[in-house]
C-alpha cells in the first residue's frame, strides 16, 4: 500500500500517473484524443474517447508496477468542460462542450446588455463569457432534442468531466463533483457554498440534474472491480489548475502559480475569504478541506504554448517548440516586433471574445528569429497584465513577489527568463514538474492516510531553477509601453 493513482484528464489528452509511497513518480501513460471543430469558434470532445483513453491510461500506468499497492484514486481535470448524460445508460447524449468553445458568446452579450453581469460575478466570483460551463449546459437544453424535457423529467444528469469520469468509475453509484469544479460552472455560489437557485433560473438549469459538491479530500465512491482489476477508493478531486496550485504548495495567502501549457492559468492564494476583483479577474475556490474554502483571484489566457504551436503548425518556421529559443537568441534586437496573440479573443484581463490576434512592428527584415522572440515575449507580456491586475486587487496584503511555474512550456528557460524580466520579480521553477497529477494524488493519499500533512507537504517543494529579473526598469517598462498599445490597437479593430 502507499501509491497513489492520479487520473489527469486534460485538453489534448488524458494521463494517469502512478506515485509512490514517496510521492515519487513510477508510472506514466498518456494518450492524445480527437478535437472536433463542428464550426468555427466551436470545440467539442466525444465522452466516449474522454472515458476510453482514461481507462486505457490508468491500466497502462498500473501495469508498469504491477506490485504497487494503490491506496486510492485522485482525479484532476480540464475545466468547465460541460457533458450532459442519461442516469441510466451514462450515454453523453452530445458531444463535450469545451471550455474554450466560443458558442455562447452570443447569449452572454445579451445576459451582459440585460444588466446580469454584476450580479453573477457577486455570487459565482467569474463573469458572463463562454468559457464557463452553465451557458454550455443550458445551449445542450436548448439545442439537443428533448433535452430540456428529458432533464426536467429527472432523467438526465450534468457533471464537469470529474463528475462524469466519477459517474463511470463507479458503475453510476455517484453523481458528485468538488467544489473547485463548481466554482467553474457559474451556477455555483462561492460564498454560500452551494448550488445557486438564482443561477440555475437565469441559465434555466433544472439544478435536479446538478452534482452534490464535495470536499477536494473526500469519499467519492469506489472504482468497480471490473475496470482496474479491483476497487479502489476516489479520496481527490480537484480541477486541473486548482491541483496545480496544491501542487505547488501554494497554501499561504498571496502565494501564486502560473502553469503554462495551451493557455496560462495565474493563480494567486487569498485565503478563507474571496477577494472580488476590480480588475477583470475571476474569483474561484482554490480548494476545500474540511468543509472550508480557501480561495483564490486567476488569470486565464486562452493562448500560451499555443502560439508556439502556431509557429509550428501554422506559419511552420520551426519544427520543434524548443527550436524558439536559438531563434529568439538570433533575433534582430534593433525590432520591435509585438504579437498579440488574440487566436480565440482575449481572456483575462480583457475578456474580449470577438477580438483576433495581430503583429505588429514588420519589416522587410523580420523573419522566423523575430516571430519567434515576439510569440515568446507575449506569454511574458501577458503574464504580467495578469500580475498587475492581481497586484490592484491584493495590494497591501503581503505576501510573496515570488511566480512558482509549471506546465510544459516552463521548459522554455528563454520565456522563463522573459516572464522573469517583464514581471521585474524572481520566477521558481519546481524539481517536480508534474505538479497538477501531485496534487490531485496528494489530495487523496492524504485523505488515504499514506501521504503527509499540509505542512509537511508544503516542505517537500523543491526549486530546480530561480530566473531572477535583469532587465533594466527604462527598457522593461517601455517594452511593456508598447504591448499594451499593440493590445488596444487590436481590441479597436
Ligand atoms: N521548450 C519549449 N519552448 C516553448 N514552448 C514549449 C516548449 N515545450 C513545450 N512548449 C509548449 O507547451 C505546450 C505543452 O504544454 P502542456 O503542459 O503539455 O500543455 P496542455 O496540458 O495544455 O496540453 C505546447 O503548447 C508547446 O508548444
Ligand atoms: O487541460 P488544460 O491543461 O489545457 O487546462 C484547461 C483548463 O482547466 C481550462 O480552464
Amino acid at each position: 500500500m502507499g501509491h497513489v493513482l492520479a487520473i489527469d484528464q486534460g485538453t489534448t489528452s488524458s494521463r494517469a500517473i502512478l506515485f509512490d509511497a514517496d510521492m515519487h513518480v513510477a508510472a506514466v501513460a498518456q494518450e492524445e484524443f480527437a478535437q472536433h471543430f463542428p464550426n468555427s469558434g466551436w470545440v467539442e470532445h466525444d465522452p466516449e474517447d474522454l472515458w476510453s483513453t482514461t481507462l486505457a491510461t490508468c491500466r497502462a500506468a498500473m501495469a508498469q508496477v504491477p506490485e504497487a499497492g494503490i491506496a486510492a484514486i485522485g482525479i484532476t481535470n480540464q475545466r468547465e468542460t460541460t457533458v450532459v448524460w442519461d442516469k441510466v445508460t451514462g450515454k453523453a447524449v452530445y458531444n463535450a462542450i469545451v471550455w474554450q468553445d466560443r458558442r455562447t458568446a452570443e447569449l452572454c452579450r445579451s445576459l451582459r446588455e440585460a444588466g446580469h453581469e454584476a450580479r453573477v460575478s457577486e455570487i459565482t466570483g467569474l463573469l458572463l463569457d463562454p468559457y464557463f460551463s452553465g451557458t454550455k449546459l443550458a445551449w445542450i437544453l436548448d439545442n439537443v432534442e428533448g433535452a430540456r424535457a428529458r432533464a426536467e423529467a429527472g432523467e438526465l444528469l450534468f457533471g464537469t468531466v470529474d463528475s462524469f469520469l466519477i459517474w463511470r468509475l463507479t458503475g453510476g453509484k455517484v453523481h458528485a463533483t468538488d467544489a473547485t469544479n463548481a466554482s467553474r460552472t457559474i451556477l455555483y455560489d462561492i460564498r454560500k457554498g452551494g448550488w445557486s437557485e438564482e443561477m440555475c433560473a437565469l441559465l434555466r438549469v433544472p439544478m435536479t440534474m446538478l452534482p452534490e459538491v464535495r470536499d477536494c479530500a473526500a469519499e467519492y465512491g469506489h472504482s468497480e472491480v471490473d475496470l482496474l482489476g479491483t476497487s479502489l477508493p476516489i479520496l481527490g478531486v480537484a480541477g486541473d489548475q486548482q491541483a496545480a496550485t496544491v501542487g505547488q504548495a501554494c497554501f499561504a495567502p498571496g502565494m501564486m502559480k502560473s502553469t503554462y501549457g495551451t493557455g496560462c492559468f495565474a493563480l494567486l492564494n487569498t485565503g478563507p475569504d474571496p477577494v472580488a476583483s476590480q480588475n477583470r479577474l475571476l474569483t474561484t475556490i482554490a480548494y476545500q478541506l474540511d468543509g472550508q474554502p480557501t480561495y483564490a483571484l486567476e488569470g486565464s489566457i486562452f493562448v500560451a504554448g499555443a502560439v508556439v504551436q502556431w509557429l509550428r503548425d501554422g506559419v511552420k518556421v520551426i519544427t520543434r517548440a524548443e527550436d524558439t529559443h536559438a531563434l529568439a537568441d538570433a533575433a534582430d534586437p534593433g525590432q520591435d516586433v509585438i504579437i498579440v496573440p488574440a487566436f480565440t479573443g482575449l481572456g483575462a484581463p480583457y475578456w474580449n471574445a470577438e477580438c483576433r490576434g495581430a503583429v505588429y512592428g514588420l519589416t522587410r527584415n523580420t523573419g522566423a528569429a523575430e516571430l519567434a522572440r515576439a510569440a515568446l515575449q507575449s506569454v511574458g507580456f501577458q503574464t504580467r497584465d495578469l500580475l498587475e491586475a492581481m497586484h490592484a486587487d491584493w495590494q497591501g496584503q503581503g505576501g510573496q513577489s515570488v511566480l512558482r511555474v509549471d506546465g510544459g512550456m516552463s521548459a522554455s528557460d528563454w520565456t522563463m527568463q522573459f516572464i522573469a524580466d517583464i514581471i521585474g520579480a524572481p520566477v521558481d521553477r519546481p524539481v517536480v514538474l508534474e505538479t497538477t497529477a501531485l496534487g490531485a494524488a496528494w489530495l487523496a493519499g492524504m485523505r488515504a492516510g499514506v501521504y503527509p500533512d499540509m505542512d509537511a507537504f508544503g516542505r517537500e517543494w523543491h526549486r530546480d531553477r530561480r530566473f531572477e529579473p535583469r532587465m533594466d526598469a527604462d527598457p522593461r517598462e517601455a517594452l511593456y509601453a508598447r504591448w499594451k498599445k499593440a493590445v488596444a490597437a487590436t481590441l479597436s479593430v
